[in-house]
């Protein structure tokens, strides 16, 4: 779902990440880890050509396009659509006027879900009109444990935890394979981060997504993650199974991170 060989981004003459291999099955989640400036954010993006100003180098393939060659509309179809990208706080990216189902029914548009006639039949489509639409928006709720009557609340209506869950429902909803997560827990207190982490762990089991997690939150990390690259200062200094890196740190650094933790 992932591959990615000797990443370079720079901004002007400063290098600030530098990931010579990363790769992310279908059903596996890695993780990214390290302190904040170290290049795990600049990563993530490049994995979506979203680093604005900055020079890319290297091979990425998401979900079989190449995203540094990408033309524009290969790129759209990737972004979005299958790999999503959820971030902290998602309810700040959200339009405040407009009710979280608008909201779902018109990303599904956006990507060629329309249901009605005329449909492109894209991700998310059933073929079967405004229902069959508003049954795929239903079932992605129930797959984060969302009641679907929260689509028609408005966004500062809904809690953290929830604003979370439903950017991944947006995510199912539109077909995703693969979910770019970064720092999905860091405004969420201790339980509502568990169950956001529920929900990833259990859409990757039965439904196969790739995930890709950003976090300095290497206790977060240990739950879920199946492989660890440890960051530091743009460059990849560890990376392995989670098990081994977590518990058996070859790194200096990681064994600073490991002793950091409450
Ligand atoms: N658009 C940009 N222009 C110049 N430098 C940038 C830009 N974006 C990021 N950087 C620099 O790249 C470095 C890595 O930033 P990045 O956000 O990837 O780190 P991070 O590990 O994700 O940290 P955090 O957890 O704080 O987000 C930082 O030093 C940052 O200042």
């Amino acid at each position: 779902m992932i591959r990615v060989r000797d990443l370079r981004v720079a901004y002007g003459d400063r290098v600030v990440a530098e990931v010579p291999e990363l790769d992310v099955a279908r059903g596996e989640c890695v993780a990214i880890v390290g302190e904040s400036g170290s290049g795990k954010s600049t990563t993530l993006l490049a994995l979506l050509g979203l680093t604005e100003g900055a020079r890319v180098t290297g091979e990425v393939t998401v979900c079989g396009v190449d995203v540094l060659r990408a033309r524009p509309r290969e790129l759209r179809a990737v972004r979005g659509a299958k790999a999503a990208l959820v971030i902290q706080s998602p309810q700040a990216a959200l339009s405040p006027t407009t009710r979280l189902g608008v909201l779902m029914r018109r990303a599904l548009r956006l990507h060629g879900s329309t249901g009605g006639p005329g449909s492109t039949g894209g991700p998310g489509s059933t073929g079967k009109g405004t229902r069959g639409i508003d049954a795929v928006m239903a079932q992605a709720c129930e797959a984060v444990l969302l009641d679907p009557a929260i689509l028609r609340r408005y966004p500062h209506e809904i809690s953290g935890g929830q604003a979370q869950r439903f950017a991944i429902a947006l995510a199912i909803a539109l077909g995703a394979e693969v979910i770019l997560a970064d720092e999905p827990t860091s405004a969420l207190d201790v339980t509502v981060q568990a169950e956001v982490v529920g929900v990833l762990r259990r859409l990757r089991e039965e439904r196969g997504l790739a995930v890709l997690l950003v976090s300095h939150d290497l206790a977060l990390v240990s739950t879920i993650a199946d492989r660890v690259l440890v960051m530091k200062d743009g460059a990849v200094v560890e990376s392995g199974p989670a098990r081994q890196v977590l518990r058996h740190p070859d790194h200096p650094y990681t064994r600073e991170l490991l002793e950091a933790l409450p």
